[in-house]
């Protein structure tokens, strides 16, 4: 298909450049820019780095005198505050930028709305909104982050038909195909964070390192274990790839707290037991600069997760396979309710096929 030569056909240029970004930008939202006189592309940015040039200051570097007179597209509102780097809305105008499409406002509300006041006040014509929902759904981790000062927390899980994770003998290899579990690594690279109960590692012994053919960027690795009872033998704490944070509570033991501390591990205690308080790790997370976390189960910690309404978007991959198993577990081992009408609803859903798989991604309601 020929590329759509007008407005919106700009924006989703710099939305693709935002996208090609996520998962490296840290706690900072992803943003593309484009800039275009004439009909010619003259500048594409995209921010990369938490602490490098913004999306907009590539392109303007890029289009140096071209920028003059010319129309940006960019993903989110320009900022206009100095953070890291001098304000985006201010380079704008010095370059002699005539107009701006900006997708959506900036949604910290200490700055929304400013970059577009001063773009503005400059006579620069500011058109807010195009493309709004794909641009505020790229950045649904931010958003939330930067709203509510809590992580953005992805269930990610594989269930077989009969919705199990693993056998009544406790094995998973593999419910999900291949392929399937090739995405899950993307999604690890597109999260900060990814967490796992102690049962889990106990378990299974997983490495959760992002692994691409490609190269990824490797998220920290959570581990919520009350009792500190993962062996200082598991991968997660031998291996160096990727930092690993244990989120324990007050009634774990001192002695298992510097064996792990000596191996490099970060001990947090979150809440006075026996349980971890999961509202309090969240904050940890936020506090250590981790906005999203994919939490990886097992079936006990999604369920508590889910109950303290913490999940924020749920991607079940579903195998056309059927374990069985009174004890198997399933995705959420919770205390569940007791009438149909009660249970947690899911909304803006949608499913792909991949292979023989199908995934499931929606959003829980809460209240
Ligand atoms: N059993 C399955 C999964 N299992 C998920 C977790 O139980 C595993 O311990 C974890 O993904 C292993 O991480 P690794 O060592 O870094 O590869 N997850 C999936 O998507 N499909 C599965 O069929
Ligand atoms: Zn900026």
């Amino acid at each position: 298909m020929d590329y759509q030569l007008s407005h919106e056909g700009y924006m989703r240029t710099a939305l693709e450049l935002a996208r090609a970004a996520m998962g490296q930008t840290g706690l900072n939202p992803i943003v593309g820019c484009v800039l275009v006189k004439e009909g010619r592309i003259v500048g594409l940015g995209s921010h990369l780095k938490r602490g490098t040039a913004h999306a907009e200051v590539h392109a303007l570097r890029m289009a140096g005198a071209e920028a003059e007179g010319s129309t940006a597209y960019v993903t989110l509102e320009p900022c206009s505050h100095y953070g890291k780097t001098p304000p985006c809305a201010d380079q704008l105008i010095e370059a002699g930028v005539k107009q701006v499409y900006v997708a959506c406002e900036d949604p910290n509300p200490l700055v929304a709305g400013q970059g577009i006041q001063k773009l503005r006040d400059r006579g620069i014509e500011v058109h807010v909104g195009l493309l709004q929902n794909e641009a505020e759904q790229l950045n649904e981790k931010f958003f939330k982050f930067i709203r509510t000062g809590m992580p953005f927390v992805t269930l990610k899980t594989a269930m077989t038909l009969d919705g199990k994770v693993a056998s009544k003998q406790g094995d998973s290899k593999w419910i999900s195909n291949e392929e399937a579990r090739q995405r899950v690594h993307v999604l690890r690279h597109q999260h900060q964070g990814i967490m796992v109960g102690a049962a889990t590692v106990l378990a299974d012994d997983p490495l959760l390192t992002a692994r691409l053919e490609s190269g990824a960027v490797q998220p920290t690795r959570i581990i919520v274990d009350s009792r500190l009872r993962i062996p200082l033998t598991a991968k997660v704490i031998q291996d160096r790839t990727a930092p690993t944070v244990i989120l324990t509570s007050a009634a774990a033991d001192a002695a298992a707290e510097e064996r792990l501390a000596a191996c490099g591990v970060k001990v947090y205690r979150c809440g006075t037991g026996p349980k971890v308080d999961l509202q309090e790790a969240m904050r940890k997370l936020a506090e250590l600069e981790i906005s999203s976390v994919l939490l990886e189960g097992g079936g006990t910690l999604n369920g508590a997760m889910l109950e303290a309404e913490l999940i924020d978007k749920m991607v079940i991959f579903m195998a056309p396979k059927i374990i069985g198993g009174v004890s198997a577990p399933s995705i959420f081992q919770m205390e569940g309710k007791a009438l149909m009408n009660e249970a947690y609803t899911l909304s803006s859903i949608h499913y792909e096929q991949i292979g023989d798989n199908i995934c499931i991604i929606g959003y829980p309601h809460y209240g």
